[in-house]
């Protein structure tokens, strides 16, 4: 029953007009694909052709797995979770209006209307002609218009607290941004674009107004580091700041520190087992640098502490009890799951301006600028307010889970300034009507604390060079179709059992992981017939996703000790998004619990390479290559050139096929390196340097799961992906890495697919959205 009445809803949903966030947030880049095209790629319904609801509703499920569905879906779901996920923080208004309604009738809720629509459906069948003069009656006397729950919410926000009446206006009235050009900073050696500059003078403006800080979004690759540091320069008597960074960019940060100031800022990294814990060591530091993960970890070391023999221990945390005039948040959106512990342990650091760094503040939903309104300190947008009286608060106190600490009214008497006049009434409306009104309030609040220019817009003062994308198609030989056939027969045959016993969701993570099987066979089939096994030789050594099979990417742990790569956990639960209450393990089936921003699992760098594929197979006898390696040695091949050498970029998802083409390029003569997400922040920028320096080092494997963001590897100008992303955005990082300033080649970035497979699908589907 309630599998059909979610259909019905779902397919209600899909007649109403697309919204597209883009128009809004520029290059929010929020493209998911629509669930009819999902059953066009996976192509798994039942095999006579009629589709079962179940069949509808799954396809549609598993659409939302690798977000491909209809954006209108997207609005529903994405915000529908929004809701769940606040559930206890911030409630539905109209869950308020409805306990309301029951609690305490008012005049509007009692109103003539109420009381009388049973009476008038009665009357409407046995009195037609009563009912028709007593319309005509009413007809005479207007009754005023309905109030509808939000707007009797919004009233009594607005008499408890008058002043967030002006909130809209003030942000209306605000000055417009006029690009202004600051002066280059004394000091910085490197000369600042002339968007740089005005981006510098809008740092320093923003950081006097009342905000202290916002979002500097420029487009990835236009230098917002650059833009960063020219703000620490421009007062170096403002001091420290704290960088809070991936670990992947860590090391590019002290370089760009050190370089481009002539060594006038004293940095210091906090990252790694022997980082300091005498506070003294930072007296005359400028800047202090660490990542997402060190901040966490030392964190919930000091809040909730760790099992010692002795009992919990808790230990202060240094970076906590300082205080920082600056804190920057490089790729901000690390902390868009306001919930996580990272959240917690940014949002906790002592300091006067707040800053984030993001080429994608939105990556799918608008509730993720929450955490980042949140952090900035945003009022009263991060605040909670009581509908019942003047108590308002930055925390949601709730000791009791039932009464607020402070004015003791009940949970649902509260509401988030945010969630109030942004979120709901896009949940409801969309964008239109009310929805409308709340997505003009998002806009003139970004409008007021966000700064984002495209390269296209500044293409300009930025003078780089082409971009083209192109997609490389070739077809499976025999062997791999038979293979890919058959595992393909497999799936459907699975699937469609699963849909005759009526249990397909419960095996959603089992349909998950073949599709895996499937994309990992169109770049080898040997990630699939030689993967580690669960209890295997090496299954002990290494740490293996559960969702992928390969050697986990940035391993993190569920509460139920179940690992996965952080990005395929990710997506996994994304897809949950509508029913977030189904989300279970993928392994044991309970209830999934697992913090997406904990630090990764420590992996010992010998055992990564014990368990390399390379090290399972006969490599040297039978091994066989695959279609989609020796299209990328071909592509390589044909790039070569006596005069000079020209630099790739090669990524993939599957840290096992980065080792398999290790391998074969190495045969073949390229000299290669590879980053992957088991390296120390000094390995993975000893790596990049060798790349970068050494003229002979022609190709650079990149995980796409470590390393898709924050790099600059402007040597290279070819980009290879070999295997599609469900999720485009990550794709185009990808193509980022390369072209970005510094950059004065035409890059090329080609997309390599196999025709015959669900690639070709995927790659298809992507386009369309494109269009
Ligand atoms: N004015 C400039 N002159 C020369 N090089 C520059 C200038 N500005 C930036 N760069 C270089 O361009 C590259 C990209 O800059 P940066 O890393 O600051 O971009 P970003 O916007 O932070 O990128 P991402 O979002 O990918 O982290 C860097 O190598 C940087 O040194």
């Amino acid at each position: 029953m309630v599998e059909d009445g979610r259909r019905i809803r779902r397919s209600g949903q899909r007649r109403r007009k697309p919204i597209n966030y883009s128009e809004s947030f520029d290059e929010a880049d929020v493209r998911n694909l629509q669930d009819e095209d999902y059953r066009e790629v996976v192509q798994i319904d039942s095999s006579d052709g009629t589709e079962s609801d179940e069949s509808h509703l799954v396809s549609t499920k598993l659409g939302q797995v690798f977000e491909i569905k209809d954006e209108s879906d997207k609005e529903q779901v994405e915000i529908k979770d929004e809701s769940d996920k606040e559930q206890m923080e911030i409630r539905d208004e109209s869950d308020i209006e409805h306990v309301k309604i029951k609690q305490e009738p008012d005049e509007a809720d009692v109103g003539e209307d109420d009381d009388d629509e049973p009476l008038s459906k009665k009357r409407k069948k046995r009195e037609p002609t009563k009912r028709k003069s007593r319309a005509t009656k009413k007809a005479k006397t207007p009754k005023p218009p309905k109030v509808t729950p939000y707007e009797r919410n919004t009233n009594r926000l607005f008499e408890n607290h008058p002043y967030l009446k002006d909130v809209f206006p003030f942000l209306a009235n605000a000055p417009v941004y006029k690009p202004i050009r600051a002066e280059q900073p004394e000091g910085l050696t490197i000369k600042l674009l002339p968007f740089q500059l005005e981006g510098l003078s809008w740092l320093v403006t923003q950081e006097k107004s009342i905000y202290g800080g916002g979002v500097l979004a420029d487009e990835m690759g236009m230098g917002k580091t650059i833009q960063t540091i020219a703000l620490l320069m421009n007062d170096t008597s403002k001091r420290p700041s704290l960088v809070v960074a991936p670990t992947v960019a860590l090391i590019q940060w002290k370089n760009e520190i050190e370089q481009h100031t002539a060594g006038k800022l004293k940095t210091y990294i906090f990252h790694g087992a022997n980082r300091t814990s005498n506070v003294g060591e930072f007296k005359d530091v400028d800047v202090l640098l660490t990542t997402y993960s060190v901040l966490e970890s030392v964190f919930r070391k000091q809040v909730y502490g760790f099992k010692r023999k002795t009992g919990v221990v808790k230990e202060p945390s240094l970076l906590h009890n300082m205080n920082f005039y600056r804190v920057i948040l490089d790729e901000a959106h690390n902390i868009k799951d306001r919930q996580s512990n990272t959240a917690k342990a940014v949002n906790t650091i002592k300091t006067e301006k707040r800053w984030c760094l993001s080429g994608t503040p939105l990556q799918n939903r608008i509730g993720e600028m929450y955490s980042l309104i949140r952090f900035l300190n945003i009022n009263p947008f991060s605040k909670y307010f009581c509908t019942k009286c003047d108590c308002e608060s930055s925390e949601w106190k709730f000791t009791d889970h039932m009464h607020c600490d402070l004015c003791g009214h009940v949970v649902m008497q509260h509401t988030n300034f945010f969630n109030h006049f942004t979120l709901k009434n896009i949940q409801k409306h969309g964008i239109e009507g009310p929805g409308k009104e709340s997505f003009n309030n998002i806009q003139l609040l970004l409008k007021n604390i966000m700064l984002r220019r495209t390269k296209v817009e500044r293409a300009d003062d930025l003078g780089l060079p082409p971009r083209i994308v192109t997609v490389r198609r070739d077809y499976f030989n025999e062997e791999e179709k038979d293979l890919y056939q058959s595992l393909y027969s497999d799936i459907k045959r699975k699937y469609n059992a699963y849909v005759e016993e009526g249990v397909v969701l419960n095996n959603y993570a089992n349909l998950f992981t073949l599709i895996t099987r499937m994309r990992q066979i169109a770049d080898h089939p040997d990630l699939v017939l030689k993967r580690v096994k669960n209890g295997g030789e090496y299954a002990d050594s290494v740490i293996v996703c559960q969702l992928c099979d390969d050697e986990a990417e940035e391993p993190i742990e569920s509460k139920c000790h179940h690992k996965f790569c952080r990005l395929c956990i990710k997506e996994y639960t994304e897809s949950f998004l509508e029913e977030s209450s189904k989300l279970t393990c993928p392994v044991c089936h309970i209830a999934l619990s697992i913090d997406l921003s904990q630090p990764a699992l420590e992996v010992e760098e010998q055992a990564f390479q014990k368990q390399s594929i390379v090290n399972r197979l006969n490599m040297k006898g039978t091994w066989r290559s695959s279609t989609k390696i020796e299209a990328l040695v071909e592509e390589l091949y044909n790039l070569r050139s006596d005069s000079r050498t020209i630099k790739s970029i090669v990524f993939s998802q599957f840290t096992s096929m980065l080792d398999l083409v290790e391998w074969r390029l190495k045969r073949a003569g390229f000299q290669t390196v590879k980053l992957q997400g088991s390296m120390t922040p000094t390995q993975r920028d000893e790596t990049i340097k060798y790349f970068m320096e050494n003229t002979h080092c022609e190709v650079f494997l990149v995980s796409l799961k470590a390393g898709g963001v924050a790099l600059n590897l402007c040597e290279a100008s070819q980009v290879f992906i070999l295997d599609p992303w469900w999720n485009p955005s990550v794709e185009w990082q990808s193509g980022d890495r390369v072209h970005r300033i510094g950059q004065y080649r035409p890059v090329k970035i080609t997309r390599l697919c196999i025709e015959d497979s669900i690639e070709s699908r995927i790659i298809e589907l992507q386009e369309k959205k494109q269009i």
